[in-house]
């Protein structure tokens, strides 16, 4: 709307002025612009149509940014975005030099702290809450809005238990729209819907034997009822709760109807809502369609095979085998470090568990990965997708430590399958029983092969293939860079090409001590690839075994730089990190 109010808006004070009305008209000009914008450029839609209102309230009532408002994931916080200045550059939102799709200090001084992965938001509020009491500042608030699956996180109770026990100015604010990006889980779950439904929350109510104030539950959508209950909660001093119910998607009629797929629908009519979707047929699958396809075979055959996710059945699809066998699949919520315990305890019982959890989220539960599975040496099958440079969600997304942070472990085997049919058959391979435990690693998005549904074959477990013959370079790549060497080498002077060999190292660890002493043997230079953070790669390692042999030859590690990626398309960021068939083709040239 050119000349409405929401044009007017370039700061929260400007927000404080409004009338009543103009805020009303706010909250439906705010939700047309975030409709209008993520229906061409994509992004999370739901999440941040549900909390229209309250982001509204939110900067009317309290003094931002002095008050400090941190939003939790963050994925929730389009409005906030284009309320607080950056309206006029909201189009670039999770792209390349763009804004980012999380709040992050460095791009806004409203944007008290960077999230990305949920249940921060307590802790880092009550820590803000806490520093203002030791300034001597009693006046400063401290507001974390959190889901309804993110408050069911460990890491946000150990928050709420804190604050507690203490008076600092922390206000929480409950979104409770009861689904997180899949249906919400769990007893907690439980226990808001009936705190929704008039059950007297304040006879057992969870929140206040925490010593919290607890207000609510009240309409979400009800701005005068938010603007006083916020108004309220601000005179108060202490940790106070409001809890407030919404609806994901509010305000498009199919984002309401079917607000797993609109959480992050990709472009759609923003009049109709209609999805404007690639039609799935005809393309190559996604990776994660492969491990949640595949996965539903092997469990047919095999009693003793258990999925798990930590809330996300239907990014991993794992939602696949929860279909089919909902007694051996299971969904924990957003507890990525008591998913990977659970499975720990199922494999003590020789269940066979394939733990399926995001390279980027496996980071919460790396204790769990050491203490409670690779010191005992459980066969857990971790099925780490998302790895490598995820795009669009950026730095706290991507799945780039994965092989840096395993590779330090004992005990853990850890695979890199280079296409679709590695990844089926390696499924296969290790359903056949492991003694180890075992991480398979894999990336966002499609492969190349549309017909990956064959016959399964065993994968010799721990040994590399050789891709390529060649005479001169032998590149070893991991996982799936296999693709862009292949488009590389094939950029290369026909005279040049037989100078190149190709293998796919396939596995990072165990080392291949025998494979890379027979590559020194033959080749004057290697090449190492890996979607992965260079420090502490799988390049280190053949580095410091060449040293370690005396190998005269050159080794050249390409990896993910030592710095956190921004957003972008995925394309644009491994072009941009030099792991590009055209970057990588050059890096041949320069060696030949
Ligand atoms: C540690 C971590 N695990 C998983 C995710 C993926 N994730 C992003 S949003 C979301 C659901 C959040 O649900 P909720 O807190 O209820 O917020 P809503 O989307 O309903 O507004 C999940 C699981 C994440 N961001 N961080
Ligand atoms: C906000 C969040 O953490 C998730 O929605 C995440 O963006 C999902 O990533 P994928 O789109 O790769 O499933
Ligand atoms: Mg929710």
């Amino acid at each position: 709307m050119k000349n409405g109010i929401l044009s007017q808006i370039n700061s929260p004070a400007a927000i404080k002025k409004c009338s009543k009305n103009e805020l009303l008209a706010l909250t439906k000009e705010l939700r047309e612009f975030i409709i209008d914008v993520v229906s061409t450029k994509e992004g999370h839609l739901g999440a941040s149509l549900g909390v229209v209102e309250l982001t509204v309230a939110l900067h009317h009532v309290f003094n931002t940014p002095k008050d400090q408002l941190i939003w939790d994931v963050g994925h929730q916080a389009y409005g906030h975005k284009i309320l607080t200045g950056r309206r006029a550059n909201f189009h670039t939102n999770r792209k390349l030099n763009g804004i980012s799709g999380f709040p992050k200090r460095g791009e806004s001084e409203y944007d008290a702290f960077g999230v990305g992965h949920s249940s921060t938001s307590i802790s880092a509020a009550l820590g803000m809450a806490i520093a203002a009491q030791l300034d001597g500042d009693f006046e400063r608030q401290h507001i974390a809005v959190i889901g309804d699956a993110s408050i069911a996180a460990g890491m946000a109770f150990e928050g709420l238990n804190h604050a507690g026990v203490t008076d600092a100015n922390l206000l929480v604010i409950l979104n409770d729209n009861a689904i997180g990006i899949d249906p919400s889980v769990g007893a907690l779950k439980n226990y808001l819907t009936k705190a929704k439904v008039g059950f007297k929350p304040k006879q057992n109510n969870i929140i206040e034997a925490l010593n919290f104030n607890y207000k609510g539950p009240i309409d979400g959508h009800d701005l005068p009822a938010l603007i006083e209950a916020l108004n309220e909660l601000k005179q108060q001093k202490g940790p106070r709760f409001l809890h407030v119910i919404t609806k994901k998607g509010k305000g498009l009629q199919k984002a309401e109807e079917d607000q797993v797929t609109y959480h992050a629908p990709g472009k759609f009519d923003k009049t109709t809502g209609e999805i404007i979707s690639k039609t799935d047929e005809n393309l190559p699958p996604k990776f994660q369609d492969v491990f949640g396809l595949t996965l539903v075979e092997l469990a047919e055959q095999n009693l003793k095979i258990i999925g798990i996710t930590p809330a996300m059945p239907t990014g991993s699809s794992l939602k696949y085998m929860m279909q089919k066998f909902p007694n051996r699949a299971f969904d924990v919520g957003i507890a990525e470090q008591h998913a990977v315990t659970f499975a720990a305890g199922l494999a003590t019982q020789n269940y066979i568990v394939f733990c399926a959890i995001y390279s980027t989220f496996l980071q919460r539960a790396m204790d769990q990965v050491i203490h409670d599975v690779a010191l005992q040496n459980l066969p857990v099958i971790f099925c780490i997708d998302r790895a490598g440079l995820v795009g669009n969600d950026g730095a706290t997304h991507h799945g780039v430590f994965d092989i840096a942070l395993l590779k330090s472990i004992p005990n853990i085997m850890i695979a890199a399958p280079s296409n679709e049919i590695e990844l089926r058959n390696l499924l296969f391979t290790v359903s056949k029983g492991v003694n180890q435990p075992i991480a398979i690693r894999y990336p966002r998005g499609r492969g190349n092969i549309i017909d990956w549904q064959q016959d399964f074959k065993a994968i010799p477990l721990g040994k590399f293939q050789q891709l390529k013959k060649g005479t001169q370079i032998a590149v070893v790549s991991l996982g799936t860079l296999s693709v862009e060497v292949e488009k590389a080498i094939e950029m290369l002077d026909e005279k040049d090409k037989p100078k190149i060999a190709h293998f796919d190292v396939r596995f990072v660890k165990p080392f291949q001590n025998e494979f890379f002493v027979m590559l020194f043997s033959k080749f004057s230079c290697m090449i190492t690839l890996e979607d992965g953070s260079i420090k502490g790669g799988f390049g280190e390692d053949v580095s410091a075994f060449a040293q370690q042999k005396n190998y005269p030859g050159k080794v050249i590690n390409l990896g993910i730089p030592d710095e956190f990626i921004e957003h972008g398309s995925p394309e644009e960021l491994y072009d941009l990190v030099g792991l590009s068939a055209a970057k990588i083709a050059n890096v041949l040239e320069e060696n030949l």
